[in-house]
């Protein structure tokens, strides 16, 4: 069995999804394709879930309005025949009569993680619209069926395991399944979903539950690059990463992988590769366990929206349990910590959820002077740092020596540095590094 994805940017535009629908027909290879809602529908969903939070009826209605336009050209150019067009408007109009229903009542997050989730149970129900009418045979999976998530949002792989298990054997002869990405039900059994991006860990964790020979992520672009392109020209793709270092770039930055994606392969060694729709002949990226010792860096990352905390304290000097009691304001909070430095004196660490930093910074003023600074990026580079290598580190700093860095990570792992600064200076430090160590 093999898990194709196709994120939004692959299916956005009905020539993209007949390239699609050709894509996942090469080959022999039982398939279960998972598919995102069309580029922008997700946004626009959040849209109107935040125009009915804020009661603002008559935006929502313009912005359910408008979305339904775009489908209305889209189903028209996806599939020709009357039937099919039929078939397709009829899908398009169920789904729009559900969001058209929400303005003007009560709305809560339930109903939101329902409207949330009408991108993908529409591009799914299309593009196997557009199959069928190409005579192909092949069957729609719910994901509702088989997704869930605990009350610590954690799948549950083996529910899913047995459900497909169960599923699959009633389809014996046939080898395309077409399932939604994002989408999940939760504990209590409500409509809900993995997050935003979230459709490669669906991808992922299918790829788990079924055992599946390979999970292939395909996108716009012919792999994980060594630097962010929409940054930084002349990047290049990367032909194979390790799980680990994969899930540092991830994590970082690398917005061509959802950061929890690596998790369910690694832990049952499922080959990922990333390719490109518009290319596909084009070898994109190979994520498995080996790793590849090359003695240089392999790629850079940068994550915005971080906040470092500074706790400064006399009270550390040849102190123990400082840190223990630092770590867990945070573990109370449910908040995690990304980086950290410390020295004699003082604690610095990072955080992106800033949710609860109020109560953080309160509790921790009672351990010293607490400084917070907002607007930092951190720049993962990634590459083969063990400790016997020499000079790897060196270059990296050489090539940033104008560049104020707030904070260095080195050591954590065999294969990351992080570095963060103030993000005025991301673009700049990535550039830099790109002409120096590529
Ligand atoms: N290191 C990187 N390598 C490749 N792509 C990257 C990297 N960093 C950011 N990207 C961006 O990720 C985009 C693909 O991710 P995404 O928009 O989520 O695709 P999809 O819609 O297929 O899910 C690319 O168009 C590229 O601009
Ligand atoms: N549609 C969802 C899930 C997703 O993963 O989309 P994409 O594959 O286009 O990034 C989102 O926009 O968050």
């Amino acid at each position: 069995m093999q898990i194709f994805k196709f994120g939004g940017t692959s299916v956005g535009r009905p020539e993209r999804m007949h390239q699609v629908a050709e894509l996942v027909q090469s080959g022999q290879e039982r398939k279960i394709v998972v598919l995102s809602a069309l580029s922008g529908t997700t946004n626009s969903l959040v849209a109107i879930g935040n125009a009915l939070f804020a009661k603002d009826n008559a935006l929502a209605r313009t912005l359910i309005e408008e979305l339904f336009e775009h489908y209305l050209d889209f189903y028209t150019e996806l599939v020709e025949s009357t039937e099919a067009q039929a078939k397709a408007l009829k899908i398009i109009e169920t789904h729009f009569s559900f969001i058209r229903s929400l303005p003007g009542h009560f709305f809560n997050n339930r109903l939101n993680k329902e409207l949330l989730a009408q991108g993908e149970l529409m591009s799914t129900k299309l593009f196997t619209t557009y199959l069928h009418e190409q005579g192909v045979k092949a069957q729609l999976l719910p994901a509702l069926d088989f997704m869930l998530i605990n009350d610590e949002q954690e799948p549950d792989i083996a529910f899913s395991s047995a459900k497909l298990t169960e599923l699959l054997s009633t389809y014996e002869d046939t080898k395309l399944f077409i399932t939604q990405g994002y989408i999940c039900r939760d504990h209590e059994g409500e409509v809900s979903n993995l997050s935003r991006g979230g459709s490669d860990y669906t991808a992922t964790l299918i790829g788990a539950a079924v055992k599946a020979e390979e999970v292939q992520i395909w996108t716009d672009i012919d792999g994980l690059h060594n630097n962010d392109p929409r940054v930084v020209e002349n990047t290049f793709p990367i032909p194979e990463l390790s799980f680990d270092e994969a899930s540092e770039l991830a994590y970082f930055g690398a917005k061509i992988l959802h950061p929890t994606s690596i998790i369910p392969s690694q832990r049952f060694n499922i080959p990922v590769r990333l390719k490109n729709t518009m290319e596909p002949q084009a070898a994109g990226t190979l994520i498995n366990a080996k790793f590849t010792a090359t003695g240089a860096v392999k790629a850079v990352a940068a994550k915005d929206g971080i906040t470092a905390i500074k706790i400064r304290s006399n009270r550390m000097v040849l102190a123990y349990g400082f840190l223990r009691r630092i770590f867990e304001v945070f573990e109370k909070h449910k908040t995690p910590i990304d980086m950290i430095t410390t020295s004699e004196v003082a604690v610095s660490l990072t955080i992106e959820n800033t949710d609860k930093l109020e109560e953080i910074t309160k509790e921790l003023s009672l351990f010293g002077q607490v400084q917070v600074d907002t607007d930092q990026s951190i720049i993962c580079v990634v590459g083969d740092f063990g400790e016997e290598k020499v000079g790897i580190a060196t270059k990296v700093l050489d090539a940033l020596v104008d560049t104020p860095i707030r904070m260095i990570s080195y050591g954590g792992s065999d294969y990351n540095i992080s570095l963060l600064v103030n993000s005025n200076h991301k673009t700049d430090t990535l550039v830099k590094l790109n002409n120096f160590l590529f």
